[in-house]
């Protein structure tokens, strides 16, 4: 899987948010998109999600042939702030309306999930009785343990402490060996593993 950008710029009205980048990200590569807030991170994880149109220049998503722009959710898994959980449903019934739509990685099933987040207890309990570490491990467990080619993390440890940012190190060794990751951050725990690192601010 790769995902090439071809001096790929967005602004939004007036305003560059990054200019002139090109790039390629490989699968079996891990990336670290670095700048501090404001700087655009989120908004270049959204332009390579194909969820934000590029104001100028190209980008190209490919396997062995090429994968069309509108497709390419198919491959992606992300867990972001922005991305919230449907409150309303258990811990047992989030996991099972997410895997509708995605198949789990190999050697997961819904009870190992439940295993790995450690929520055996919680297994009926509504995502809005979570704490905030509790919904953003949901997150992050529902984004890894997917068989998707491409994973995107936006700020991964967010409301997790220091026991959730050691899980966090744990799922990412476990689960994103042969996939392309890609990582918003400006925190060094949550991307010094990464083999590549993009920082923004050479984009401006
Ligand atoms: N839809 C939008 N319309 C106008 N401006 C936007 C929009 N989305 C983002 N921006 C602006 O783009 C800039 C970059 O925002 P972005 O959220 O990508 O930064 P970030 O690096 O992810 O920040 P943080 O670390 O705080 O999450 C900011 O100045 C923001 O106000």
């Amino acid at each position: 899987m790769k995902i090439a950008l071809n001096n790929v710029g967005r602004r939004f009205n007036k305003e560059w948010i990054f200019k002139n980048l090109s790039a390629e990200f490989i699968s079996g590569e891990s990336y670290a998109i670095l700048g501090p807030n404001g700087s655009g991170k989120s908004t270049l994880l959204s332009v390579l999600t194909g969820s934000l149109t590029p104001s100028e220049g190209e980008i190209s998503y490919s396997n062995s042939k090429e994968i069309p722009v509108e497709s390419i959710y198919k491959y992606i898994s992300l867990a972001a702030p922005y991305l919230e959980l449907i409150e309303t449903f258990t811990l047992k019934e989030i996991i099972d309306f997410h895997f509708k739509f995605k198949n789990f990685a190999a050697d997961v099933d819904a009870k190992k999930l439940i295993k790995i987040l450690g929520l055996e207890k919680s297994v009926n309990k509504q995502i809005k009785y979570f704490s905030s570490g509790m919904k953003q491990r949901t997150k992050l467990a529902l984004a890894c343990c997917s068989d998707s080619p491409i994973l995107f993390l936006d700020e991964p440890t967010s409301n997790l402490d220091v026991q959730g940012i050691n899980w966090y190190r744990e799922l990412i060794e476990n689960f994103t060996k042969d996939k392309l990751t890609i990582i918003g951050s400006n925190q060094i725990q949550e991307y010094e593993f990464c083999d590549k690192q993009i920082q923004i601010a050479d984009f401006k």
